[in-house]
């Protein structure tokens, strides 16, 4: 199925080498469908699969996925440590083959790898693309009422406290350029669970790098369990609210810049 697939594109047009990575814990019975997706939908970039040891497996499908297919790559990684490390060392794996951009992309079908070639479009033109679920012409299909309120939510909350013109800054489905990474400082992040978004969304805005939203269509999986816990939300918030803090501060002491501040 994966052999069908182009072997000879070669990146995006006017982007470059692109690398997709998908973090995945116990995603057995969404990673083939996953991988199959993004080969028919942007043929010409590479995967890899920064799996933290699941007990389901996962990883073995990798290997069998990636003997299959060179565009495959999986990187083991010893046990959960969280969706921010897995990314991190996803980069690291990136930036290490000269890759000219990585996309996020979650394993569970959410991001739909279809959306892709409009998102590396746009990345023509910006450094940080954001797939959003909350701005104009997206849709959200299927997800429960509680994560819709958490997610609105949780929005408002990182744009108010953070002053970030971003209506997705805790989404997952991304396009990083690796000029964005290098202006990031990516050895100062120290997030675990879903923070880890907000807190790129917050270096890249402090960074001055260029950022935009298109429109995505966010499908609940259908397979295999959500890994957001009430420790996740409590990170999030509480990391939120700190930088928000810390933020303050800072512009307290430079007048000039509390223009800003919503
Ligand atoms: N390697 C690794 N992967 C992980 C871990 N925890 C989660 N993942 C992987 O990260 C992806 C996202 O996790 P989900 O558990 O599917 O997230 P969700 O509940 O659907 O959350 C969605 O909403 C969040 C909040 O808006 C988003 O931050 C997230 O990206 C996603 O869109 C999946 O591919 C999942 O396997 C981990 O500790 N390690």
């Amino acid at each position: 199925m994966v052999l069908a697939a182009d072997t000879k594109t070669v990146g995006h047009p006017g982007v470059g080498r692109v690398l997709v990575v998908v973090p995945t814990y116990n995603e057995a019975d969404n990673v083939s469908r996953i991988v199959a997706r993004v080969r028919a939908a942007a043929p010409g970039v590479d995967i890899l699969v920064a799996d933290d040891n699941s007990p389901d497996g996962t990883g073995a499908i990798c290997d069998r996925l990636a003997g299959a297919d060179p565009h495959v790559h999986v990187l083991h990684r010893p046990g959960k440590e969280g969706l921010g490390a897995a990314y991190l060392a996803g980069f690291a794996w990136a930036r290490q083959r000269g890759y000219d951009a990585v996309v996020e992309m979650d394993a569970d079908g959410s991001h739909a790898p279809e959306d892709l070639p409009a998102l590396l479009d746009a990345a023509r033109e910006a450094d940080v693309v954001i797939g959003s679920r909350w701005t104009r012409g997206a849709r959200v299909v299927n997800w429960p009422w509680h994560r819709l309120l958490l997610s609105r939510c949780g929005n408002l909350y990182a744009r108010l406290a953070l002053g970030m013109p971003v209506s997705d800054a805790t989404g997952g489905y991304r396009v990083y350029r690796s000029r964005a990474l290098d202006a990031i400082d990516l050895a100062s992040v120290r997030s675990q669970g879903y923070a880890f978004q907000v807190e790129l969304s917050r270096l890249a805005h402090r960074a001055g790098v260029r950022m935009v939203e298109v429109p995505i269509t966010f499908v609940e999986r259908e397979h295999g369990d959500s890994k957001m816990s009430p420790l996740i939300v409590a990170e999030a918030l509480w990391r939120i609210t700190s930088w928000g803090l810390r933020d303050r501060r800072a512009a307290a002491r430079r007048p000039e810049a509390l223009a800003r501040w919503p």
